[in-house]
């Protein structure tokens, strides 16, 4: 569940996200629209402890989100516009660097467990044969669905997707969008900042934001 409290984002005297309360449970999908610079990755950064709020709170499953190393030991995964992935890294070791961080195996079926997650979150998105390529030699499309494998093999408790079919053809961006929905499925509360009309349709509930603010197109 994530709650959202009155929360503002404010980079010095630009006020990002102005006033925002809403909540997103557990099995929902909810996508954020908007113009450009409207405060939806601000939003997202908020929610998964990336940026402070100037005021409000936000709460998922239980903790009060204070920075992104807690929030991200807590399950709220961000799939950040970009990617954020290494790029002198293989796809592979992308996924591999959060789970080993978050789970810190230390026996050899805790290994295979890890190595388990990462195959079947590659295959998901299509590239269970580009594992060892690095990121650098991917294209566009392909990194996007290599930062939503390794969003989706942490199996968090918030998935924040941000912009992640915005490269991809119409066939990737129905596997996506069918492995967010199979993530809200099995608990996850997920939100989806996008601009594309048919992500938001798909998307139990559809907020606009527009400098800074939220108001409903379909409430949850
Ligand atoms: N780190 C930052 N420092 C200062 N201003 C910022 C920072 N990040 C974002 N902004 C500003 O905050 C506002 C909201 O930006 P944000 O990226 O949240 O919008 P957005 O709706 O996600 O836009 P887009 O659709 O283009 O990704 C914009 O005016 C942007 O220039």
């Amino acid at each position: 569940m994530i709650i959202v409290d009155n929360v503002t984002v404010a980079y010095g005297d630009l006020v990002a996200v102005a006033d925002v309360s809403f909540t997103v449970p557990p099995g929902f999908v909810l996508a954020v629209s908007g113009p450009s610079g409207a405060g939806k990755s601000s939003l997202l950064w908020a929610i998964a402890g990336a940026v402070p709020v100037k005021s409000g709170q936000v709460e998922v499953d239980g903790l009060v989100i204070t920075d992104r190393p807690k929030a991200a030991a807590h399950g709220v995964v961000l799939i950040p516009q970009g990617n954020g992935l290494a790029r002198v890294l293989t796809a592979r070791e992308n996924l591999t660097i959060p789970l080993l961080a978050d789970r810190k195996p230390s026996s050899d079926a805790e290994l295979e467990e890890v190595d388990r997650a990462i195959e079947q979150a590659l295959t998901a998105v299509g590239l269970a044969d580009s594992g060892d390529h690095l990121v650098e030699e991917l294209s566009g499309g392909e990194q996007q669905r290599v930062a939503v494998a390794r969003g989706i093999a942490q199996q968090g408790k918030a998935i924040l997707a941000d912009e992640s079919t915005s490269e991809l053809d119409s066939t990737n961006r129905e596997r996506v969008l069918d492995l967010l929905r199979t993530q809200a499925d099995r608990g996850a509360a997920v939100i989806i900042a996008t601009h594309d009309p048919s992500v938001a349709e798909s998307a139990d509930g559809h907020a606009l934001m527009d400098e800074g603010r939220l108001s409903w197109v379909r409430r949850l």
